[in-house]
């Protein structure tokens, strides 16, 4: 069964307030600490404390900013801050994705490229600590691959003061982003609720829906700069384990394909691993007879759209293309849950998936296999036989 996460943004939603939601819902500040000062901007740092908002305990992230800060960074300065930090690839997709869609909202809004667009105010040294603690801080969760769901995010009312004077609320480049993710804005809260950061991160991060099916697990609370007398001004994170049925997954995937006929076939083995460690799902070679018939190979990898780019990457690092091609593809998978189950004191996982008919089908990581029966000095095919043994009699 998967992990899933809900996030309630029906009285907001700000970098900070998501970021604190996280860690509050169990994600090692350690990490976020980490990846936030591998940025490399000197004096940038975050830490959290508790607070409360409208009576509720939560928790509230705070960000040091260097002395001197009157950043105004193009999003290719981002990317490449981002670029350089130590985070997963998938962690580093979503990040890309964050700010790629902020700098994109802002040129639609602003009437310029996207290129041109400096990130001030939403591109400033608080929101980079924000957007990599907030990726960070998911993946620590293990929510980058999980069924994130977010309530509609609270549209506010009114104007705010920003850098070029009075912007209405919901601010331009929350609408923005809200029409380019598909994002709901809704309810009647007065004043700025949901931030262009907050937006974007939960464009990147969750898709909108229904609270999911699951048992939960832990609860986050992330508060934000104001106590508002109306609502407690807080972003909820609930996180848990999906119900089977919830957990099949139907959904769009992208499939990455590059063909290629000078590699040294030795290498291909690195090259799986390199694009499965760049976010891919699942990669594999077919072997073609390709121009001038000379025999080759088709690289395929399945991925999700915030991945592409880094999975991309990879497959042009770790082979000889200078090319490469992808769509979009619907993809189905089965629930299915995981058993330990234990062979002569050695532990064996084994997945067990549920057929629509309710039937189920059990077998045992390969890997796990291979490696016991290395141990034990007995057939691979042996240890699988026991492995099913054990879960029938378990
Ligand atoms: O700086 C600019 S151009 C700016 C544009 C907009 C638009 O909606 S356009 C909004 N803002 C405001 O900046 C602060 C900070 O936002 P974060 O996302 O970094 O938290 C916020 O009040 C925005 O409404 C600035
Ligand atoms: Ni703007």
């Amino acid at each position: 069964m998967g992990d899933a996460a809900w996030v309630d943004a029906t009285a907001g939603v700000a970098g900070d307030m998501l970021l604190a939601a996280l860690i509050d819902a169990g994600a090692a500040e350690e990490r976020v600490r980490a990846a936030v000062a591998s940025l490399g901007v000197p004096g940038l740092a975050v830490h959290t404390d508790t607070g409360r908002r409208g009576g509720l305990r939560c928790r509230r992230a705070h960000v040091v900013v260097p002395k001197s800060d009157h950043a105004h960074r193009h999003l290719a300065e981002i990317l490449a801050l981002v670029d350089g930090a130590e985070l997963s690839a998938p962690a580093r997709a979503a990040a890309r994705e964050t700010f790629t869609l902020l700098a994109e909202a802002e040129a639609a809004v602003h009437g310029t490229a996207t290129a041109e667009v400096t990130l001030h105010e939403v591109g400033a040294h608080d929101a980079l600590a924000d957007v990599v603690g907030a990726v960070a801080a998911a993946d620590d969760l293990g929510l980058l691959d999980a069924d994130v769901v977010c309530s509609p995010l609270a549209a506010g009312s009114g104007t705010v003061r920003a850098a070029h004077g009075r912007l209405p609320v919901p601010v331009p480049a929350v609408v923005e982003i809200a029409a380019r993710a598909g994002l709901e804005l809704a309810g009647d809260l007065t004043g700025e609720r949901t931030t262009p950061t907050g937006a974007a991160l939960l464009a990147a991060l969750a898709r909108p829906g229904p609270f999911p099916a699951m048992t939960v697990r832990a609860v986050g609370v992330g508060g934000g700069a104001r106590d508002t007398p109306d609502r407690p001004n807080i972003t909820r994170l609930v996180r848990g384990t999906a119900r089977a049925a919830d957990a099949v997954r139907t959904g769009e995937v992208i499939v990455l394909e590059a063909t290629v006929d000078d590699l040294d076939p030795q290498l291909w083995p690195s090259v799986l691993e390199a694009v499965r460690a760049a976010g891919a799902w699942d990669c594999w070679t077919s072997p073609i007879v390709a121009r001038h018939g000379r025999p080759g190979h088709v690289l395929s990898a399945v991925c999700d759209e915030a991945a592409r780019p880094a999975v991309a990457d990879a497959v042009f690092r770790h082979t000889t293309t200078i090319g490469l091609r992808w769509s979009s593809a619907q993809r189905e998978t089965l629930p299915r849950r995981a058993v330990t189950v234990d062979i002569r004191g050695r532990e064996v996982s084994v997945k067990i998936a549920r057929l629509g008919d309710g039937t189920e089908r059990a077998k045992p990581e390969i890997a796990d296999v291979e490696a016991v029966a290395r141990a034990l000095g007995v057939p691979a095919a042996e240890v699988a036989a026991l492995a099913l043994a054990a879960l029938r009699s378990s």
